[in-house]
């Protein structure tokens, strides 16, 4: 075995905490890179045993993060109860398809109080559930938090500026995640509005499959500027709708995250809505991906929501139409253009035209 790396200088101060991440693909291996760097030992927990002995040999998982060295005290590890039965706190980034057997297979595992942060971006098929609903549910005896933001892993792990979303409703978890997460390239901002920063993290996926579609389509700037903006709309209307806080989605998790992901082909969901725009089949492109982009199945989920509880969100039903519906993207683009004029701020002037 390989001699463990040195934690490198992050700024990050404070004592050294056990902290265990459930998830071995790119976002669970970017926040392992940041605890480690600053100085936590980290009990990561993948399914792949050859992916944990990789790491633990070379440092580095090859799959998600090629090149990227994981630094500090990382202890990969395939023995979920063994992981999170040493942690002080425990970051979950398993997609959400899988994410609540896992931690279901798992609850009895988890102490009292032992603070629990989801980092996954999705929905539960059955139900309309968040990962903290969902954490709620199974292990009601734990403190749940939500971190979400403009986060692209292959940018973190290169150390590049970034800023983030904790949301819990206890001001110790805020306080914690700030502490252990916190370091001079990764900023960690609070929330209360779980169910706000949450959702937010989820829909933006749906308008960065859009972004991608557009783009591959070379709309321009105008149009992209619209769709950001009329996505903001969309998703702030349904999320309001739901209980959400309007001005969550004024922050970092809201139109932050939808500005990096609607602009940057690094977003796996952006790729896919690039590659259907070009003539590739929904399938062909996610399986190219090989990687989540959780958008594809929060598009199903929300498009039956938003009709369930009359909301509005035209491009939500455009973008079904394309991708499940084999709707001719022209003929879309044209019926949304052509729709009824609205007002611009629906918080100034209310849309008094329904649909
Ligand atoms: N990547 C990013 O930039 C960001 C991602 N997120 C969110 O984080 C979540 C995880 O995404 P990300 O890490 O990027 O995804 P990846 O596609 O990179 O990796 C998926 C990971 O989940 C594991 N997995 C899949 N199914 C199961 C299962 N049944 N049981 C246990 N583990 C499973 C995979 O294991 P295996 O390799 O063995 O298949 C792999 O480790 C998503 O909700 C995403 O939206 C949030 C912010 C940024
Ligand atoms: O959520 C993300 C960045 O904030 C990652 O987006 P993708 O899943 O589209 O790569």
């Amino acid at each position: 075995m390989s001699e463990q790396s040195m934690p490198q200088d992050t700024g990050a101060t404070g004592p050294v905490h056990d902290v265990a991440v459930l998830g071995g693909g790119s976002f669970g291996t970017a926040m392992a890179k940041v605890l480690g760097e600053n100085g936590h030992r980290v009990h990561f927990w993948m399914r792949g045993e050859a992916q944990a002995e990789e790491i633990r040999t070379t440092r580095v998982n090859s799959r998600y993060m090629p090149g990227i060295e994981l630094a500090g005290d990382i202890q990969p590890t395939t023995d979920l109860a063994d992981a999170v039965s040493k942690a002080e706190i425990v970051f979950v980034a398993i997609p959400s398809k899988a994410f609540r057997a896992v931690i279901r297979e798992n609850c009895d595992k988890f102490r009292d109080d032992q603070i629990v942060v989801s980092l996954t971006k999705g929905i539960e098929e059955h139900g309309f559930k968040l990962m903290s609903e969902i954490l709620q549910e199974e292990i009601p005896r734990c403190r749940i938090g939500v971190l979400s933001g403009p986060n692209l892993a292959g940018e973190i792990v290169n150390r590049d500026l970034t800023a983030t979303v904790i949301a819990a409703k206890d001001p110790d978890v805020r306080r914690a995640v700030q502490d252990l997460l916190g370091c001079e390239y990764f900023r960690v901002y609070a929330n209360v509005d779980v169910y706000g920063v949450e959702l937010a993290g989820a829909l933006k996926n749906i308008y960065a499959i859009v972004a991608g579609l557009a783009s591959a389509l070379e709309m321009g700037e105008n149009a992209k500027a619209m769709l950001i903006t009329r996505g903001l709309a969309e998703m702030s209307r349904f999320a309001v709708s739901l209980g959400a806080n309007p001005m969550t989605f004024m922050g970092l998790a809201g139109v932050g995250d939808l500005i990096v992901t609607c602009t940057s082909s690094k977003s796996r969901n952006y790729r896919v809505g690039y590659a259907v725009g070009q003539g590739q089949n929904l399938d062909d492109a996610v399986a190219e991906l090989g990687q989540v982009a959780e958008g594809i199945y929060t598009l199903k989920l929300v498009k039956e929501k938003a009709e369930a509880i009359g909301i509005y969100m035209p491009l939500v039903r455009g973008l079904y139409e394309i991708l499940y519906d084999n709707a001719s993207i022209r003929a879309v683009i044209n019926s949304l253009m052509m729709s009824v004029q609205n007002s611009d701020v629906e918080f100034i002037l209310p849309r008094t035209i329904s649909q």
